[in-house]
């Protein structure tokens, strides 16, 4: 139990593990300042700091009592009550009252805010009343129109019917979503979509390509720099970390270089791998482009959302039509008429779509389905999750062979000893680009960082398992171990999440790494923020892809294991999926959603 230095509802809610000192600290620093002592108030205050640490925007108050979960990242042996059974006020009226907290719109600065029984820090609302602002205004207007003809020629393989409408219908709007699992053609569409853009009379669209990592922007960018010629797009686009578009300035107050008094110099703005930005920096990046722009937000909202606070494309691909937007009807019939009602065109028809792609469309979001890179069990797995199908998700488990579920770990051994002996061979020899492949070939990926289930324990596991006999066990480094970069390292031209391998160099050991296409090789003395990595957290996978993965589920009452974080480690495989737990934990995971409050699947007001 933590020790904190608080009395009465602060503590009983801190010594429960729902609160941390951190939150608790806040709360009463805050009353302090403000002069308030009432209990209620200083639990709430504490609840809202505690729900923008754990990536919500806000806390509703009135069905907190039911879904907060106690923070157990270790799975604590010491009992701690139900926190439904904690005393829960029955009455927040005193926030009414207080000095700390504004109500509704109004217009005067308290460090709280409460509207509509969502109470927030005030940042964050006034982050969220900058998005909502900027979305529903884009959706009140639409760019001039576009010659959707090339469509047919960019997208001529079948079944590329929704790829098509995809683009047409972010070449139709300020603001598009086009949402997909991996592999779903979502950078395929993005390419073409550019190429459909540039392809039209006037003067040529200045594009900027970025996403909210390093390593997915360098990942972006080599996508489609791979498609420039076939589709006739400049082969020099360039893509850049969101932080870098936005001109971040670690010095100055104001952070960013570009912002409403100095928008982005863009027509076309393009962000991959959305999904991992979080509210604050979505509220920077559409402060920053002009409204006058087409902003195009790529990404997966089933997968887990960023650690830091709001779980917006979540959020956006949810909302309700905003009021005033142009007409639903209007755009959907242009964009699907003009993406599918070619010449020679077969397949998809507007009545063909669901009611909730329908009702997405009209948002402008289109969600693309079929995914070219896994195998058709894995992609049914992934959708049963998807869609909560727990009953589905067991059944597809038990089937064998693409899919497994073991209660036990011999065959993980067994797979770990087997490519480790093979990685230690490549690795051996100096062979570093057989041993990147080799080192794609099977990753275990487990939702806690610590504790039984946990990266750590399972990282010296499976480094005993592969360890060679003769390494000496001075050294931390033995040929074949896999490697993973913890931060940006521009020296070496590496990013935080680049996974690379030990190998035998010319001078002794060193590090193997793919840039581009080709593998590169880094004297290990020059990396300084690199771990061990046989098993990662499913957090930290996101964005990458093995050909087998082995997930290791915690018991049902894990509060990490949610079914976001299924989804994205099953949806990390390309042919084989293990998944080592209880059919209960399956169950826990798929039936849970990790609860994320914002107020922008509310309607505006
Ligand atoms: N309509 C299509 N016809 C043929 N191949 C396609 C089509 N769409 C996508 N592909 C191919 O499928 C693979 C995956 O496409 P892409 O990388 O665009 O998917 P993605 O959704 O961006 O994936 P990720 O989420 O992993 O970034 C690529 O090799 C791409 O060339």
């Amino acid at each position: 139990m933590i020790p904190v230095r608080a009395e009465g509802l602060l503590r009983t809610f801190a010594e429960a593990g729902v609160l941390m000192p951190a939150d608790v600290h806040v709360a009463r620093r805050l009353a302090r300042l403000g002069g308030e002592s009432d209990e209620t108030v200083l639990l709430a205050s504490a609840l809202a700091v505690r729900g923008v640490r754990t990536g919500s925007v806000c806390v509703e108050l009135a069905t907190i009592a039911d879904t907060v979960v106690p923070e157990d990242d270790e799975l604590a042996a010491d009992p701690v009550p139900e926190p439904v059974l904690l005393p829960w006020p029955a009455d927040w009226s005193a926030l009414g009252r207080s000095p700390l907290v504004a109500l509704g719109t109004d217009p005067g600065w308290r460090p709280l805010r409460l509207v509509d029984g969502l109470l927030y820090l005030d940042r964050y609302w006034q982050q969220e009343q900058l998005v909502r602002r900027e979305l529903d205004s884009r959706a009140a207007q639409s760019p001039p129109s576009v010659d959707l003809t090339p469509l047919h020629r960019l997208f001529a393989e079948p079944g590329s019917d929704r790829q098509r409408l995809a683009a047409a219908v972010a070449a139709s709007r300020w603001v598009s979503v086009i949402t997909g699992g991996p592999g779903t053609g979502k950078t395929h569409t993005v390419a073409r979509l550019l190429a459909l853009l540039l392809d039209q009379p006037g003067p040529r669209p200045r594009i900027a390509l970025a996403a909210p990592t390093g390593k997915a922007a360098a990942r972006l960018q080599e996508s489609v720099r791979a498609q420039a010629d076939a589709i006739g797009l400049p082969v020099d686009l360039t893509a850049s970390t969101l932080h870098r578009l936005l001109g971040w300035r670690p010095d100055s107050r104001s952070r960013f270089r570009h912002d409403a008094t100095d928008r982005l110099p863009f027509d076309v703005v393009v962000v991959d791998e959305s999904s991992m930005v979080p509210l604050t920096l979505m509220a920077r990046l559409l402060d920053a482009v002009r409204p006058t722009a087409r902003l195009v937000l790529v990404g997966d909202p089933d997968q887990l959302t960023p650690v830091e606070a709001g779980a917006v494309l979540s959020d956006l691909v949810h909302r309700p039509l905003p009021a005033g937007s142009v007409d639903a009807g209007a755009t959907i019939d242009a964009a699907v008429g003009g993406a599918l009602g070619g010449p020679g065109t077969e397949g998809l028809r507007t009545e063909q779509l669901s009611a909730e792609e329908r009702a997405q469309l009209a948002i402008g979001v289109v969600r693309l389905r079929d995914s070219h890179r896994f195998g058709a069990g894995i992609g049914a797995l992934a959708e049963a999750i998807r869609a909560g199908d727990a009953d589905e998700a067991v059944r597809l488990l038990a089937v064998g062979g693409e899919l497994t579920r073991d209660e036990d770990t011999d065959g993980l051994a067994a797979d770990v000893r087997r490519g480790g002996a093979d990685l230690l061979a490549a690795a051996t020899a100096g062979d570093a680009a057989t041993a990147m492949e080799l080192l794609a070939g099977h990753r275990l990926l487990c939702a806690h960082r610590h504790g039984p289930f946990g990266v750590a324990a399972w990282n010296e596991q499976l480094s005993r398992w592969t360890r060679p006999a003769g390494a000496p066990a001075s050294s931390d480094w033995y040929p074949g171990q896999p490697l993973l970069i913890t931060a940006n390292d521009y020296d070496n031209g590496l990013f935080n999440g680049d996974a690379g391998v030990v190998v035998v160099g010319d001078d002794g050991l060193a590090a193997a790494f793919t840039r581009g296409t080709s593998t590169e090789v880094v004297p290990l003395s020059r990396l300084s923020s690199v771990m061990t990595a046989h098993a990662l957290t499913v957090h930290r996978s996101q964005g990458s892809q093995y050909r087998a993965v082995t997930v290791m589920l915690p018991p049902p009452s894990s509060p990490l294991l949610t079914r976001e974080l299924l989804y994205t480690a099953v949806t990390r495989a390309v042919d084989r999926v293990r998944v080592i737990g209880s059919e209960d934990s399956v169950r826990a995971a798929v039936g849970r959603h990790a609860v994320r409050a914002s107020g922008l699947r509310r309607p505006s007001g």
